[in-house]
């Protein structure tokens, strides 16, 4: 795939690119209030929430197609371009209708291939940028697989937001950044810009200021935020919505550094990492060779393949030790694990090679 920009006419190609609004279109007073505002810091792509995806019924869903008259009338009085998000085919209808120069489409969407292709068919043949947020379940080919309908459908000018993934675990984040995920997206497509959305991923006010610095030292192209002229009284997410006022402090604050480093400083180390890499693969082929070594003897023993009360023992073991060492228990346990996986494989396949 092949992307072209996303960025609109006169919008400066800097990081961070910042897209910034109210959770939701409530009235047209807090639309234009808001907006007013947000242009006076410089912003120029405003967003807002016209349908609301909301749990359960009852709750605040939106103001729907009126909201998008307020849109144009920030564009009128602001000169800011305007984004909403579509979720179905009406919504895409009423956006195009109402001039909205960028649209976004958000992670309940997005994990639901029916919905996508229906928004991917309806937009065929027009020339808009669109945003993917991530599914709401961690799944990077169904996030692609998105990206992917909509770059059939003829778009070319696609972005993704990456806004954390759900989690019925307490945690201090509202959705999980999981960040191996976008990085995976940004490797097999290194041209696709990436858009962080500190709001969803923090889910209050206080987290945003550190989530974007990680977005900005990830190279994210640019962020997403919640911003309300009033936002202890939003009518929803109000705990992540910030002022427009401490939204310009936050990237007053931002450290942005793009430096292109000189190779010069970097390949003493990058040489350091090459050895090291030679190591750990020359040890893990030679514990490979022994695991092959117990297989034939399992073979020979009758003894089945998998030992759970050994493989326990390992994993508990070398956990204390990489904790002892300042390495985090999950990312050795995940390495013990794909180390175990492909032992109890070659095993298998020394023991088919010795019935032969
Ligand atoms: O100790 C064994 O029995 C092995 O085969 C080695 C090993 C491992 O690779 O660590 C592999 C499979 C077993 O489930 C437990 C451990």
């Amino acid at each position: 795939m092949e992307f072209e920009s996303i960025l609109l006419p006169g919008v400066e190609d800097k990081r961070p690119v910042i897209i910034a609004g109210p959770c939701s279109a409530e009235t047209e007073e807090q639309v234009l209030k808001t907006a007013v505002e947000l242009a006076g810091k410089g912003v120029k792509i405003y967003r807002a929430g016209v349908w609301k995806p909301r749990t359960k019924p009852g709750g605040f869903e939106g103001a729907g197609t009126p909201a998008l008259k307020w849109l144009q009338q920030v564009r009128r009085e602001t000169g800011m371009y305007v984004s909403t998000e579509v979720a179905t085919e009406k919504h895409v209808y009423e956006s195009l209708k109402y001039n909205m120069d960028m649209l976004w489409i958000g992670a309940r969407t997005t994990a639901n291939p029916f919905a996508v292709q229906e928004i991917a068919d309806t937009l065929k043949g027009v020339d808009i940028p669109v945003l993917i947020k991530n599914p709401v379940n961690p799944d990077l080919e169904l996030w692609i697989g998105a990206i992917e309908r909509l770059y059939n459908a003829g778009l070319t000018k696609i972005g993704v937001i990456h806004r954390g993934f759900s989690t019925n675990d307490k945690s201090v984040y509202r959705n999980m950044p999981h960040w191996h995920i976008p990085i995976e997206l940004k490797r097999r497509f290194p041209d696709l810009p990436i858009i962080c959305d500190p709001s969803h991923i923090g889910g209050k006010r206080s987290m945003i200021k550190k989530i974007s610095q990680q977005a900005m030292d990830l190279n994210y192209y640019g962020l997403i935020i919640e911003s309300h002229c009033n936002p202890d009284e939003a009518w929803s997410d109000s705990a992540q919505q910030i002022t427009p006022g401490t939204l310009a402090d936050i990237l007053n604050e931002l450290v942005i550094r793009d430096k292109v480093q000189s190779t010069e400083d970097l390949s003493v180390l990058r040489g350091q990492i090459d050895e090291l890499d030679n190591e750990i693969l020359q040890l893990l082929s030679k514990r490979m060779r022994v695991s092959r070594e117990i297989g034939l003897y399992k073979l020979e023993h009758d003894m089945p393949v998998l030992q759970t009360g050994r493989y326990d023992h390992i994993r508990k073991d070398r956990v204390e030790q990489a904790e002892r060492m300042e390495m985090g228990g999950e990312f050795v346990l995940k390495i013990l694990e794909a180390i175990h996986t492909e032992s109890v494989r070659q095993q298998f396949e020394v023991m088919e090679k010795a019935k032969k």
